[in-house]
């Protein structure tokens, strides 16, 4: 079977370097993993030259867990779990809830109704999924690709804006029938997690409980969220799932199913491996612009996805942001902290994270440093 016409391709467009547009045509991964390619592992597809996998520890390790009950107990309990979720955030910049509150059913459906898409042939879900025209990274297959010769991430994806409700963009899958209901269930449920925790940690900081959350106005916040497919492959030392990044959100809360040890967070001088039970539990991780208000207090994690030779692997990641046009900038609480951020506009903050990623360290965020 020849490997060039068994897959179909998603279409990526992006400018190039010298300012013209193009359009690089990206294999469905998942199509592309039922093939036989143990010995013609696909040129693109190879990141080890950018990304040694040498690095990576090899006892994969459970990121901090923080119970979520504990830290609305009107008890002593509080006060301690405050304390670690603040060690959490600063040693890793993520960490694991439980005792959430998202009902298991909620999960359930989640995972049921992502299976159910990526089960779709290529023509389903293509005909389920509207598009997104000249918005970065949305919508169906889309990637962080900015040229032709870049490594591929070992991906299928599909990105969704489930907050603010609008019009005029909608690649909500029309299959299976209740996706959307599904997802905007979780998106509900998380959101109250989510606001809860950013109260938390700013109170952990010892800051006023709202200095995170007093940008977060509800009916303009946005939310983004990603479900990723990662399908088994053959040559786990040869590529990778998603290429180092941080994200460019307030907080990222993350659901994974399938397998796990494939999150690989950078921490001290190399690479952690998450590894945790499927039990419901949601990873937390701090995002660009948190990393901003807090004054670099709390860093934004520099996080990667491995890929693994035997199970497929799917996560959803739910972006949580300000309103596009909010000025965020350091909350110093009436410190005598030197501001190490510059005050910026998350619309034009994410602007220049997509025009400069994907990067190979952490550079977005210097469009905000003070220099
Ligand atoms: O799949 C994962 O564990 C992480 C996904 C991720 O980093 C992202 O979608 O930004
Ligand atoms: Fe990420």
């Amino acid at each position: 079977m020849s490997i060039n016409e068994d897959y179909h391709f998603h279409e990526a467009t992006f400018i190039d370097q010298n300012g013209e547009s193009k359009t690089t045509k990206i294999p469905v991964v998942q199509e592309l993993a039922r093939q036989d390619l143990t010995n013609h592992f696909p040129k693109r597809f190879i990141a080890s030259a950018h990304h040694p996998t040498s690095v990576a520890n090899t006892h994969p390790e459970t990121p901090p867990v923080i119970d979520v009950a504990k830290l609305r107990s009107l008890d002593g309990s509080r006060t301690a779990e405050l304390q670690r979720l603040a060690e959490a955030a600063k040693e890793w910049g993520v960490f694991l809830i439980k005792n959430h509150g998202v009902e298991v059913m909620v999960l359930d459906d989640v995972k049921d109704v992502v299976k159910g898409f990526f089960g779709l042939s290529y023509e389903e879900k293509k005909m389920s999924v509207g598009s997104y025209k000249s918005v970065d990274n949305m919508g169906y297959g889309k990637n962080f690709v900015k040229s032709e010769d870049q490594p591929l991430d070992w991906i299928d994806r599909l990105t969704m804006k489930a907050a603010p409700v609008t019009n005029g963009l909608s690649v909500w899958p029309k299959k299976p029938a209740n996706f959307r209901q599904a997802i905007e269930k979780y998106v509900e449920e998380s959101r109250k997690v989510v606001d809860g925790l950013l109260q938390d940690l700013a109170e952990s900081l010892s800051l006023d409980q709202n200095a995170f959350l007093q940008h977060f106005e509800p009916e303009q916040s946005e939310i983004k969220v990603r479900v990723n497919y990662y399908p088994p492959c053959p040559r786990p030392d040869l590529a990778i799932g998603i290429m180092p990044h941080s994200d460019a959100s307030g907080l990222t809360l993350l659901l994974e199913f399938g397998a796990t040890g494939a999150l690989q967070v950078h921490k001290g001088s190399g690479w952690v491996t998450l590894k945790w039970p499927e039990d419901n539990s949601l990873l937390v991780n701090i995002g660009d612009l948190v990393e901003i208000m807090s004054n670099g207090v709390l860093k934004s994690m520099w996080h990667q996805v491995r890929t693994k030779i035997d199970v497929e692997r799917f996560s959803l990641a739910y972006f949580y942001n300000p309103p596009p046009q909010c000025a965020i900038g350091p909350v110093v609480g009436g410190s005598s902290m030197e501001e190490m951020y510059k005050k910026v506009v998350v619309e034009d903050y994410v602007a220049n994270y997509y025009k400069i990623s994907p990067t190979t360290s952490k550079q977005a965020i210097m469009y905000a440093k003070v220099k």
